[in-house]
């Protein structure tokens, strides 16, 4: 039996005795570790705030989303992709894999747990979880805590000076599904990542006239070169050469089949779109057509934002652009500070404090799948190593009893 209800006496709140890790989140990196949890005989509690699994891809993705790196990065722990599924599934696909791989491995999350605080009580060597549902709160405890709320928690939404006088609707990139509802409309989007880029590109499919704020550098590559993934090609060349030459090799590499994007309005930064990746997380755009959107003129690229103004926005060269909407690429944020006490093992940014490899294990049996900053293929290497780590320990313990 993996629960055992029993009634709180300070509050009327139930408590839960978890038999085996208490998993926060049900995305990929916590059906990843909970099923490598199961295929070893160790039962988990896995607790979601929405009410599905994968819950960042079915309700806060955009609709012609596709997974942009090949198939073969992107699958979970001991289950590959159908085989007559695309190099590049599809969202609804890959949805479709994930509640297949919760089914298949029989994780059953609790869903509408919204994990409000965890806490070590190290007295009695277990973690405090409290999870708020619809109304009512309840507390788990159990030997260990498993982080796997993802670095996309949270939305980030920047302040704006005259904000307020704009007038037309703002939104954040996750409420977007598709360009339909702006047809004809002018559309300020802000953020020029992978998202900022696909969303100017389906709004130019809806004839919306997009215009992409670009503060900064970013660096753009192909998704593919000649038939073959650039992400492969990095992967392949990171086994005999130096991340920074591998950096050197891509940014060559863009150059000759992308051409000088400065023409463009886009800078690349100094450091390498692998040396950025892994050290602040900033994920180069693999180009899926919005280059070409924006050479024809469809997409228009803008510096960054000075202020608001009512139907409109000053940029910081001075310029004034008028727009209907504005669509906040601006990226997104963990939210473990916010529930996390009494630990110092994630920094105030909400990732683990020791760098890649070493961070998916804590003290006193914590542990998180998916801060890596390596996308899937990260995800699922954390979940093999602590379903591995807690199921050492699980097995000591049971045989000792
Ligand atoms: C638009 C987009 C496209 C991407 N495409 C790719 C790609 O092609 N390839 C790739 O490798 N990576 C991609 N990524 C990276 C992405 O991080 C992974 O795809 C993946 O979703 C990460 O899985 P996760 O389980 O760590 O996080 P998530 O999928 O975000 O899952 C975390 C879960 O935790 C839950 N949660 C959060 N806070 C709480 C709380 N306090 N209490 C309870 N539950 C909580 C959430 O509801 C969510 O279900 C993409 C990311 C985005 C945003
Ligand atoms: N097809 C796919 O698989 C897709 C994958 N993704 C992934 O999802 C993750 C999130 O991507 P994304 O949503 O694009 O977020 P990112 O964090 O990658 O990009 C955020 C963008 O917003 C800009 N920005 C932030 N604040 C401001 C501001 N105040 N003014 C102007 N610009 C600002 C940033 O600029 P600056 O760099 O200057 O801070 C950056 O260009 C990434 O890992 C990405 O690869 C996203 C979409 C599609
Ligand atoms: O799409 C994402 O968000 C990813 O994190 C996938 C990813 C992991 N490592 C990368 C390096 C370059 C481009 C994308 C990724």
């Amino acid at each position: 039996m993996q629960l055992a209800m029993a009634s709180s006496s300070a509050a009327s709140r139930p408590v839960v005795w978890v038999n085996g890790p208490i998993v926060v989140g049900a995305g990929p990196a916590g059906l990843s570790v909970a099923a490598c949890l199961r295929a070893r005989g160790v039962p988990s509690v896995v607790l979601d705030r929405a009410d599905c699994v994968a819950s960042l891809w079915q309700r806060r993705t955009y609709d012609r989303l596709r997974l942009h790196l090949p198939r073969h990065f992107c699958e979970l722990p001991g289950m590959p992709f159908p085989d007559h599924y695309p190099e590049y599934p599809s969202k609804r696909q890959f949805v479709d894999y994930l509640e297949a791989y919760a089914a298949a491995s029989g994780v059953e999350p609790r869903f509408n747990q919204a994990v409000t605080s965890a806490r070590y009580d190290a007295a009695a060597g277990l973690w405090r979880v409290r999870a708020d549902g619809a109304g009512d709160a309840t507390e788990y405890i159990g030997r260990w805590l498993v982080v796997a709320t993802g670095e996309n928690a949270e939305c980030v939404v920047p302040e704006f000076e005259g904000a307020k006088e704009f007038g037309g609707p703002v939104s954040h990139v996750q409420e977007y599904k598709s360009g339909e509802a702006y047809r004809g409309k002018r559309v300020l989007v802000v953020g020029c990542g992978n998202s900022g880029m696909e969303v100017c590109l389906d709004l130019c499919d809806h004839n919306a006239l997009p215009a992409m704020v670009v503060r900064d550098s970013v660096h753009v590559l192909p998704r593919e070169m000649f038939g073959v993934a650039t992400f492969s090609v990095a992967v392949f060349l990171l086994r005999f050469l130096p991340l920074w030459l591998v950096d050197k090799i891509l940014v060559l590499l863009a150059r000759l089949f992308l051409g000088n994007l400065e023409k463009l309005g886009i800078r690349r930064p100094s450091g390498g779109p692998l040396e950025l990746k892994n050290s602040r997380g900033r994920t180069p755009v693999l180009d899926i057509g919005a280059l070409a959107r924006i050479r024809s003129g469809d997409i228009e690229v803008v510096p960054g934002i000075r202020r608001f103004f009512r139907g409109g926005a000053e940029l910081t060269d001075g310029r004034r652009v008028a727009a209907d909407a504005v669509i906040l690429a601006t990226g997104y944020h963990s939210n473990v500070p916010q529930w996390l006490k009494g630990s110092d093992f994630f920094t105030e940014d909400g990732y683990p404090r020791v760098p890649f490899p070493h961070g998916w294990k804590g003290e006193s049996g914590l542990y998180s799948v998916g801060f890596t900053r390596r996308g899937l293929s990260g995800v699922s290497s954390d979940a093999v190593k602590v379903a591995h780590d807690i199921a050492t320990a699980w097995e000591q313990q049971t045989s000792t009893l």
